[in-house]
């Protein structure tokens, strides 16, 4: 940093430095000047006039040249369409940074000044030094001018904001134009006095990380006085003329990532300040849950206040204490569970159930044409695999279930369900060529020793392709038939640009996609698209969890803020990423069991926030029968290979989605996101719909005949089947921690949820826990459900606690734990 010039030092501040009538006469001077007319329409002229003033005559607050040069240095780079400063005094960083905007192309800056005889010197000299076209002078208090801007439309955005008024207000303004979007990424901010006389709780805000942020958001503490950091002559420096003002309590918005630096300069008084120089450069929603939670807070007050998820971040001891909490849970509710284990026992010996009474029955000597079968379902720790595997068992098969788990620690909830009649351990593959083999060797193993005829895989993402591989080898090398798709069919439905590449080629619709092996690759297309204003999202091709749920609405409106963002991402041949569409309107998805191109059952249901809600739509609603087609479409374009489970996530347009309930023959554009070539939890639906395992699995055992679409003149159409009475499912872990303890918890807090709040959620939770079923318990058999959050659970809990895993979410019905 040069060193400060004596020569222009501005005279020295008094005790009292404005406010004294040193405004009013500094107009004279200027409009005294000899030379006013050779002044008149020439800025520079105007500010050295001021400067001429502050150096001769009194001390004036301004920014000076110093720490103006900064300010106009980035003017010029940034080029901002609108500017507003906060603060304007008698006008002179707003016609030096007025009439730097006005030569980088912009076309507006406002002046914001509480004082209105300050607010008459600003207008006065903007006047003389020829800007009144760009400039607007607003009185008032920043708080109040900033909302009512917001209000009329005047102001919507900022590409750029100077700080330079009331320094308490400073972190609190900002957090206002956050929340009302005025400050979005590509927003650069500049901040004055941070070192002279300093602003601790401004500096602190624009330096944290999005998650220190959202952990102080979660905090929300009172900020309607002055932090305490500031000296009483800062906090109370314009106590004299304006009546004590309330700062303003804003949300802002602690999801955008800011980069913050410090430049040393001087007051033109020559004492060492410096300016804070912040730049948005993106928006972090890499915890999905976080940014729900966050949209509905700010959207919709009624909704509740979920605490923050941990992040990568967060300290360990935060980790640990999350880990000894949920343990301490699962004991807490261990009487009221057993409790309601022994209860079910009892019942059992008592009344006969359906699902049981059908069994028996199915497998009487009165039924001579029935053959019991021997399945083995992979998965079963999972609440799909169970749900099947009790599906079997009620049709009067006999089951085989695996999963992984560790030696000797039967831990997973299917293991100990009355409907398997053996549990078997699978070898976890692990990425490596051996691991895949040992993993398809421990299935053909059970498939031999266990004489299986049919195998349903239900395995989860990580083991997508290799139970492709044990298909092969067990259809080869045995007489078992597998309800799995061929390494070639799961890969291509597996991986997102194959799977939009093959929907293109049946001429079915998909968001406009594309396939990104580098940052500039992912630049140039954001540009390419911005014309359209289309928004896309970044999605990492492979499993990764640290950036599953990242919903980053692309690209920015500053050309640097998508750089600043896409430059964080780890892009290569090696990690490809797409690019996809955003589509704004619901998402649903769907379950389907494929038997050689045939759909045999189907279901579809809106995809609840975590996958953690199930409902299936009416079969005869639009959506459904327009999800139905589609999948029966993409079913019958390779029967051959088509054999296995089928599941789709697919946005629809919003105003679609509501003319198609109006409407039950409305063709509604579906726009698939995602294939899954696996079961899908939405299979729970189907728990009281046994049939589907005489009509669906059994025919993969049966003969292949021709299969006939839906609306096709064949009388032989067969519909699938759909759900009996499907109810509608939860997860009673998931939403005693989301309905009951965490608002319970939140009523405490200061900014917490209010009684009203919290009772909405009590009362859902109550509504589900009497009309709706739990994913997991059967009266029948309650022992996988009391194992799930006893054993299973407390038993991942402990090892990350061991193992110092970080976790952010739990899926309760997935038993997946997502590292952060
Ligand atoms: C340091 S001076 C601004 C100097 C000016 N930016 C310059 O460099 O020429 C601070 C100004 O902010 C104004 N001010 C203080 N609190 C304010 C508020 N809440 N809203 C708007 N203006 C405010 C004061 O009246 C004062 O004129």
């Amino acid at each position: 940093m040069a060193e400060f010039d004596q020569k222009k030092a501005y005279a020295q501040q008094e005790e009292v430095f404005f406010d004294d009538g040193r405004e009013l006469e500094l107009l004279h001077f200027v409009y005294g000047k000899a030379d006013i007319e050779d002044i008149r329409g020439n800025p520079q002229k105007v500010l050295a006039a001021i400067d001429e003033f502050a150096r001769t005559k009194k001390y004036l607050m301004n920014v000076g040249e110093d720490k103006g040069k900064i300010v106009t240095n980035l003017i010029s780079e940034v080029k901002p369409e609108t500017m507003v400063e906060l603060g304007g005094y008698i006008g002179y960083s707003c016609i030096l940074y007025a009439d730097a905007v006005r030569k980088a192309g912009g076309k507006r800056y406002f002046s914001l000044e509480r004082d209105p005889v300050f607010g008459a010197v600003i207008a006065s000299l903007v006047d003389l030094a020829g800007l009144s076209d760009l400039v607007k002078v607003i009185i008032g208090s920043s708080a109040v001018s900033i909302k009512r801007l917001h209000t009329e439309g005047t102001l919507k955005h900022v590409d750029m904001m100077f700080l330079d008024h009331y320094k308490p207000a400073y972190k609190t303004d900002l957090k206002l134009c956050e929340e009302l979007k005025i400050v979005t990424p590509g927003t650069v901010l500049a901040a004055d006095n941070v070192i002279a006389p300093g602003n601790p709780p401004y500096l602190e805000y624009v330096r944290s990380s999005v998650a220190e942020k959202r952990k102080a958001a979660e905090a929300s503490s009172d900020e309607s006085n002055p932090d305490a950091r500031f000296g009483d002559r800062t906090a109370k420096q314009y106590a004299n003329r304006q009546t004590e003002e309330k700062l303003q309590q804003s949300k802002g918005n602690p999801n955008l990532v800011y980069e913050s630096k410090l430049i040393n300069s001087y007051e033109p008084s020559g004492v060492p300040d410096g300016v804070e120089i912040t730049r948005c450069t993106g928006e972090d929603y890499r915890d999905q849950q976080t940014w729900l939670a966050w949209v509905v807070k700010c959207h919709d007050p009624v909704v509740t206040r979920t605490p923050t998820m941990l992040t990568a971040e967060s300290s360990r001891f935060a980790h640990a204490l999350q880990n000894v909490k949920l343990i301490a849970l699962s004991f807490f509710f261990l009487p009221l569970d057993t409790f309601v284990l022994f209860f079910s026992y009892a019942i059992r010996i008592l009344v006969a159930f359906p699902a049981t009474s059908h069994r028996a029955r199915v497998r009487s000597t009165y039924t001579r044409y029935f053959e019991p079968r021997t399945v083995l379902v992979t998965g079963v720790g999972m609440t799909k695999g169970l749900v099947l595997a009790r599906l079997f068992f009620i049709a009067g098969h006999n089951v085989i279930g695996a999963d992984f788990e560790p030696p000797f620690l039967p831990i997973t909830c299917g293991h100990v369900s009355r409907s398997i009649k053996a549990f078997h351990r699978l070898a976890k593959p692990d990425g490596t060529r051996e691991g895949s083999s040992r993993y398809c060797q421990s299935i053909l193993d059970i498939v031999r020793k266990e004489k299986v005829d049919l195998w349903v895989s239900c395995s989860g993402v990580a083991s997508a392709v290799e139970d492709g591989q044990a298909k092969e080898m067990i259809e080869l090398l045995t007489k078992c038939k597998a309800v799995q798709y061929n390494v070639a069919t799961t890969q291509k439905l597996h991986e997102k640009h194959s799977f939009t590449e093959y929907t293109k080629s049946l001429g079915l619709t998909v968001p406009e996609t594309h396939t990104i092996t580098s940052k500039t690759a992912a630049l140039r297309v954001l540009e390419d698209v911005r014309p359209s204003g289309k928004k896309f999202i970044m999605k990492f091709i492979g499993t990764d969890d640290s950036v599953r749920g990242d919903m980053t609405l692309l690209p920015f409106d500053s050309v640097s803020a998508t750089k600043a963002h896409i430059s964080r991402l780890h892009i290569s041949e090696s990690r490809p990423w797409i690019l996809q569409q955003f589509i704004d309107g619901p998402e649903y998805c769907t379950h389907a069991l494929v038997v050689r191109g045939e759909v045999k059952a189907f279901t579809a249901c809106p995809s609840a926030e975590l996958l953690m809600h199930y409902e299936a739509l009416p079969p005869d609603s639009s959506l459904s029968r327009n999800m139905l087609r589609f999948t029966q479409e993409y079913a019958a374009s390779d029967p051959e290979n088509f054999t296995g489970h089928l599941s789709f996530d697919f946005l629809v347009d919003r105003k679609d989605a509501e003319r198609a309930q109006r409407d039950p023959n409305m063709v509604v554009t579906l726009y698939p996101i995602e294939c899954n070539p696996r079961a899908h939890t939405a299979v729970a639906l189907f728990n009281s719909t046994p049939e589907m395992i005489e009509k669906g699995y059994m025919s993969v055992l049966e003969e292949p005949t021709t299969p006939v679409k839906e609306g096709s003149n064949g009388a032989s159409y067969t519909p699938p089947v759909y759900p009996h009475q499907p109810g509608k499912y939860y997860w009673i872990g998931h939403d005693l921690t989301t309905c009951v303890i965490l608002p319970t918890l939140s009523l405490l807090k200061i900014h917490g949820n209010s009684f009203g709040e919290a009772f909405e959620h009590f009362g859902t939770f109550l509504e589900h826990l009497f009309f709706w079923r739990d994913g997991t318990y059967e009266i029948w058999d309650p022992l996988p459900a009391w194992w799930l959050y006893h054993v299973y659970w407390p038993f991942q809990f402990a090892k990350s606690l061991l193992t110092d895993f970080k976790w952010s979410r739990i899926n309760v019905s997935t038993t997946k734990m997502f590292g952060c």
